[in-house]
């Protein structure tokens, strides 16, 4: 094995540092903590995790955590006027409806409900929008969390040849949007995409998200890239992500391990768009690139 390790989860525990004292900072100027509300349909196990490790992360970084949750049979009608509700609500600056839903409940329609101003999942198409004309708004945070890790590796990424694998509005197409904006040159990749090892051979950056365990090579990677693996596999040999690590370990530069590695950057990229959220939401100055 060749590759640096990229520590995410060292890389997560700054940013929340860095989060947690802008938020005591905010709360200081503004009389009132900065809140995300976490809404929860349902009782996945997973997902019940998740909630309880975002809203712990709130906390610890000056925050206050609003946890909603409703039962699976919950409609559609009552989600959309707890939504409304959290609009509403001054002490929420950040909304987050986990995601998946239940069958019967159309996240499209939850989602674009969300005021653009507290989607702090960057998932409403006005952010989407914004993101694709370079406007402010709020960017995913997986996708936030792997330039993040990329620009403390690499530095500038201008002019550097980049493989996004997988094309969701979640992470492949923000991830490609970021990317752009940094200058790098950018290949979206994805299921119908012919001749992928030729893509990734070509790859100073390659980030993998297409669900699949093992799915990228080793062989694939060009000797030296930086590997960002955002997949999150449960498989009986426990959690893995879509690259063949060791394989991919011998020849890359640089990789981010599964779990340690986009995860907890995802969660970090959560409390620092809701404290970004709640300078705007309060018109309290943030400084440029406090964050
Ligand atoms: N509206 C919405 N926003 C989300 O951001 C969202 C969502 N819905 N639904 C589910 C996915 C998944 N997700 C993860 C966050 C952190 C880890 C994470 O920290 N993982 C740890 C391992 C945790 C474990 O062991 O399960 C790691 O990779 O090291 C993983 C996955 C956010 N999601």
């Amino acid at each position: 094995m060749s590759a640096e390790i990229i520590d995410g989860k060292a890389a997560a525990a700054r940013l929340r540092a860095r989060v947690g004292e802008i938020a005591a900072a905010f709360e200081a100027v503004a009389g009132r903590k900065a809140g995300l509300a976490v809404v929860l349909v349902g009782a996945d196990p997973a997902s019940s995790v998740y909630v309880k490790s975002k809203g712990k992360a709130t906390v610890a970084a000056n925050m206050a955590s609003f946890e909603h949750r409703l039962p699976a049979d919950t409609t559609e009608a009552d989600l959309l006027a707890l939504v409304d509700a959290l609009n509403a609500d001054p002490a929420v600056d950040g909304i987050l409806v986990q995601l998946p839903l239940p069958k019967h409940i159309r996240e499209s329609v939850v989602l674009t409900r969300i005021d653009p101003d507290k989607d702090v999942d960057g998932f409403h198409p006005v952010n989407a929008g914004r993101l694709a004309t370079g406007l402010n708004g709020f960017v995913p945070c997986t996708p936030l969390g792997c330039l993040m890790l990329l620009e403390e590796q690499l530095g500038d990424l201008s002019g550097l040849d980049a493989v996004v694998i997988g094309r969701s509005n979640i992470v492949g197409k923000p991830m490609a949007a970021l990317l752009t904006k940094a200058s790098a040159t950018v290949t979206v990749a994805h299921s119908r995409t012919k001749d992928l090892s030729s893509h990734v051979a070509r790859a100073d950056i390659v980030v993998a998200a297409v669900g699949i365990p093992h799915f990228v090579k080793g062989e694939w990677i060009k000797p030296g890239a930086t590997v960002i693996d955002v997949g999150i596999n449960r498989t009986e040999d426990g959690l893995t992500g879509d690259v063949d690590f060791d394989g991919a370990a011998s020849v890359a530069g640089a990789i981010t391990p599964v779990p340690g590695g986009v995860g907890p950057m995802t969660i970090a990229c959560l409390l620092r768009n809701t404290i970004v959220a709640a300078h705007r939401n309060a018109g309290v100055q943030l400084g440029k690139d406090a964050i």
